[in-house]
């Protein structure tokens, strides 16, 4: 033993023997680890999967923060079968005829420890776990989705998708003349006689403008700014006792996009790992990034309710739903839980509505066909009106331009992971292999979307048609985007009415072509499957 040898262990080991360590080491490694996989109390030993992932959820936790899980799982599924163990207790199950087990109405399951991950400020109607917690919020804000609600919304939508198309309708002018936009406009002319961009950051600025109006009652102004930018509090215990009074607390300006994408794949890496290592693995530097985006996103909520509280207004909005809004016993929120609520509408109804775009505009762009197809119904259909933005009633039914937004929503859902949910009290049975209570499951949407017997020989391939020859049911059945059961989608209907308006007027408006049209669409994952950046020439196509 060299010199240093006694003095380094003696630091180390307490001046342990190094025998005595790696003991004191197999012990430790055999009681986290071997004895569980052991003891299989969730009786999925026989489950396939990685190696790593039958005695740890490192492998998820690995696999979750490199940016591809739905695209790694999907593999594995095809390697291993219908069942796949994700971590000591998950399986992952693809099999459309699973979606109404694990997550339908009283099946009892309810969301994993993953949901913990999300949680900011107050759990909010997407993060609670608790059942009786999420039936009371789900009460209050499922009358706000409604279809009536909604269309009260509409007028708001539009107003953006206005200022939209005015924006790069002048970008459009502006790069004619041989000018280029500024750094958040992107766009510059050439090939083809097109105005050339990403589309994705304005879907960005189009969807946070929307929500955070409808949300908060003022827009961030990311569209007219061409900018990804919010105010933010800085110290959010004084905006939180604040009214808005201008004084009353700081703000400072911080990209929003961004740090709901950081939000976002932090909180998806770290919760699929156990909650007593999460404290420890917050201090790591790439996870201290995505904790300090929870924080933001937070500030921005806070800063924006008091802003609003402080001038009350008759406006129709969510906002004043949510004021609105009591439980059974007339109870209204209090303002942490309003501003969690507003928050959560902001999270969940933001980059969901721009990724699903951006994934329409790029299908589209890469299939000529299709696109001429639609413009042909939106032409017939809206030819003689001289709205520049098209409205609900105008493009409710056309059966085209429906299968394309459904045919994109199933090549590219922006929720594609399996969402994980805890079997309840006796269990869950699939395809006869029984899962006792505590077993987390999850269907991976990314897989069921690739199902073949639902979707056919031809399932990676865009093509709205199928959409018009296939047996209905059996594609309902396997179509996931917004998940099924009492945790689906609450906002299905307000991001349903925002597709058709942004995609018919955008395209009634433009032609699409791909930048780059040989390359793959690159995506990451964090929560949310989300376009990296999607670069298109487009060519105004009415005066
Ligand atoms: C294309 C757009 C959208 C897609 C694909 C989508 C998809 C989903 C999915 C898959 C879930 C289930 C998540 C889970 O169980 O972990 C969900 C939940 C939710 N969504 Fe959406 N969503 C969209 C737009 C919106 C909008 C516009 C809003 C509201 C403004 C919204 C509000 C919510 C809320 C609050 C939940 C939680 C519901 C609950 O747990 O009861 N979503 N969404």
């Amino acid at each position: 033993m060299n010199a240093s040898g006694p003095n380094l262990l003696h630091v180390v080991g307490c001046g342990m023997q190094p025998s005595t360590l790696l003991t004191l080491f197999s012990v430790t490694v055999g009681l986290a680890y071997i004895f569980p996989y052991l003891a299989d109390p969730f009786k999925q030993r026989h489950i396939p999967g990685p190696f790593l992932a039958k005695f740890s959820n490192i492998w998820l936790g690995w696999t979750a923060s490199q940016g591809h899980r739905s695209d790694v799982v999907h593999e594995l599924h095809k390697k291993h079968g219908t069942f796949v163990r994700l971590a000591p207790n998950h399986v992952s199950i693809a099999d459309p005829d699973a979606l109404q087990i694990v997550y339908a109405h009283g099946n009892g399951s309810l969301k994993s420890d993953f949901y913990d991950a999300f949680v900011s400020i107050h759990r909010g109607l997407f993060s609670t776990r608790d059942r009786v917690d999420h039936a009371r919020k789900r009460k209050i804000v499922s009358h706000i989705f409604s279809q009536k609600n909604v269309l009260e919304f509409e007028p708001i939508a539009r107003s953006y998708v206005d200022q939209f198309l005015k924006q790069w309708d002048r970008l459009y002018d502006a790069a004619a003349k041989g000018q280029s936009g500024t750094e958040g406009e992107g766009g510059w002319f050439g090939r083809d006689g097109r105005l050339w961009l990403d589309c994705l950051p304005w879907y960005n600025y189009l969807a946070f403008d929307i929500i955070g109006d409808l949300a908060f009652g003022s827009p961030f102004g990311m569209i007219l700014n061409a900018k990804d930018s919010a105010p933010v509090a800085v110290s959010q215990k004084d905006a939180m006792k604040s009214y808005g009074t201008e004084g009353e607390f700081k703000v400072v300006e911080i990209p929003a996009v961004q740090i709901l994408n950081d939000r976002g794949e932090f909180s998806a890496s770290i919760g699929v790992l156990p909650p007593s290592w999460r404290p420890y693995v917050r201090m790591l530097p790439w996870y201290q990034k995505g904790s300090q985006a929870v924080k933001n996103l937070a500030g921005l909520a806070i800063a924006a309710v008091a802003k609003r509280l402080a001038s009350p207004t008759d406006r129709v909005d969510l906002l004043s739903k949510l004021q609105e809004g009591r439980d059974d016993e007339g109870n209204l929120m209090g303002r942490e839980e309003l501003t969690a609520e507003a928050l959560t509408q902001l999270i969940a109804g933001s980059d969901t509505t721009s990724n699903s775009s951006c994934a329409i505009t790029y299908y589209l762009a890469r299939y000529p066909d299709v696109q001429e197809k639609l413009q042909k119904e939106l032409d017939e259909a809206l030819g003689s009106e001289d709205e520049y933005v098209s409205t609900y009633e105008q493009v409710k039914r056309l059966p085209y331009l429906a299968a394309v937004i459904d045919e994109a929503l199933r090549m590219h859902s922006t929720s594609s992971i399996g969402l994980p949910r805890v079997a309840p009290e006796g269990g869950l049975t699939i395809n006869n292999i029984h899962f006792p209570q505590g077993a987390v499951l999850s269907v991976p949407t990314y897989t069921i979307h690739r199902d073949q017997k639902a979707w056919g020989d031809d399932r990676d391939v865009f093509r709205p048609e199928r959409w018009f020859e296939r047996d209905q049911l059996m594609m309902q059945k396997a179509f996931n985007p917004f998940s099924f059961g009492p945790r689906a989608c609450v906002g299905r209907n307000l991001a349903s009415l925002e597709l058709l308006i942004i995609i018919s007027s955008i395209l009634r408006r433009y032609h699409f072509v791909l930048a780059e049209p040989d390359k793959p669409f690159d995506t990451r994952e964090g929560f949310l499957r989300k376009p990296v950046a999607c670069r298109v020439g487009i060519k105004r196509r009415q005066a």
